[in-house]
């Protein structure tokens, strides 16, 4: 079978520390799949191999069965390969609209800056309309985005990532700084994005994890320790003396 995103034996030094471990990780296709692990267990490092903004020391990385170990960042995300970025200065005078229109227009190759053709092109305005209606974003459609609350600017962020049609979206802690009773509303729409979309999500809050992901894999010290549904590991004695112990 092939997997939407696979590792093989994937390592990465700094120095003479570890940070990521001999790691073979299979996704597949169109899973919910979280990436757990204590702090420095080395979650954003693997991400940043996922993503190209850092080079292996070995090992492999497939995106549909493809290699894609020496593909440039960019170009991983023409292959559908996608994370979240905060929303940067740019973005923040736009309003929700305006910055989704961009982003549709930049994929369709009209040119990230070309805003007056894109104001007459019925098809992004609708797709726009429609990804802001999905994110919750429909009646913050006209503030600039630097004016909305945490929460929606991250569902924006989201929103944005999507725009790229990813067939693999990587999330990044997506609920952190939102606050506790909009968390669930953010991953439970991350949750409900179309099945072919795959996501990988890193999240330190167990309860969001657990509501979240179909599936789970357990770093600990830059290497795999575990993996297995929520089930699984929300019940391993192991998993929960990791945890317990980084309370303690
Ligand atoms: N550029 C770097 N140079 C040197 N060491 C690094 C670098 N990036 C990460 N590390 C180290 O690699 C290890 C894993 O870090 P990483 O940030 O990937 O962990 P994490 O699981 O995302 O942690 P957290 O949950 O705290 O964000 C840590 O010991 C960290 O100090």
């Amino acid at each position: 079978m092939t997997h939407a995103l696979e590792t093989r034996n994937l390592s990465k030094r700094f120095g003479s520390l570890v940070a990521t471990n001999d790691v073979s990780l299979s996704v597949a296709k169109g899973a919910r799949h979280a990436l757990i692990g204590p702090n420095g267990a080395g979650k954003t490092t693997l991400i940043n191999l996922l993503t190209g903004v850092l080079t292996p020391s070995s090992g492999q990385i497939l995106l549909e069965g493809e290699d894609i170990t020496a593909t440039p960042a960019h170009h991983r995300v023409g292959r559908g390969l996608s994370r979240t970025f905060q929303i940067n200065q740019l973005f923040a005078d736009f309003t929700p609209l305006e910055a989704l229109m961009l982003a549709i227009g930049e994929r369709e190759g009209q040119g990230s800056m070309a805003w007056k053709p894109l104001s007459k092109n019925h098809a992004i305005i609708d797709e726009a309309a429609s990804l802001l209606d999905r994110f919750r974003l429909t009646d913050a459609l006209s503030t600039p985005t630097k004016l909305l609350p945490y929460g929606k600017q991250r569902l924006l962020e989201i929103a944005l990532a999507i725009a790229a049609r990813p067939r693999v979206l990587l999330l990044d802690e997506p609920a952190a700084g939102v606050p506790e009773e909009e968390r669930h509303e953010v991953l439970g729409i991350v949750r409900a994005l179309p099945a072919d979309v795959t996501v990988v999500l890193i999240e330190h809050d167990m309860d969001l994890v657990f509501s979240f992901a179909d599936r789970i894999s357990v770093l600990v010290a830059g290497g795999l320790f575990k993996e297995g549904t929520v089930e699984e590991i929300s019940h391993d004695p192991q998993v929960k003396a990791i945890y317990l112990g980084e309370d303690a």
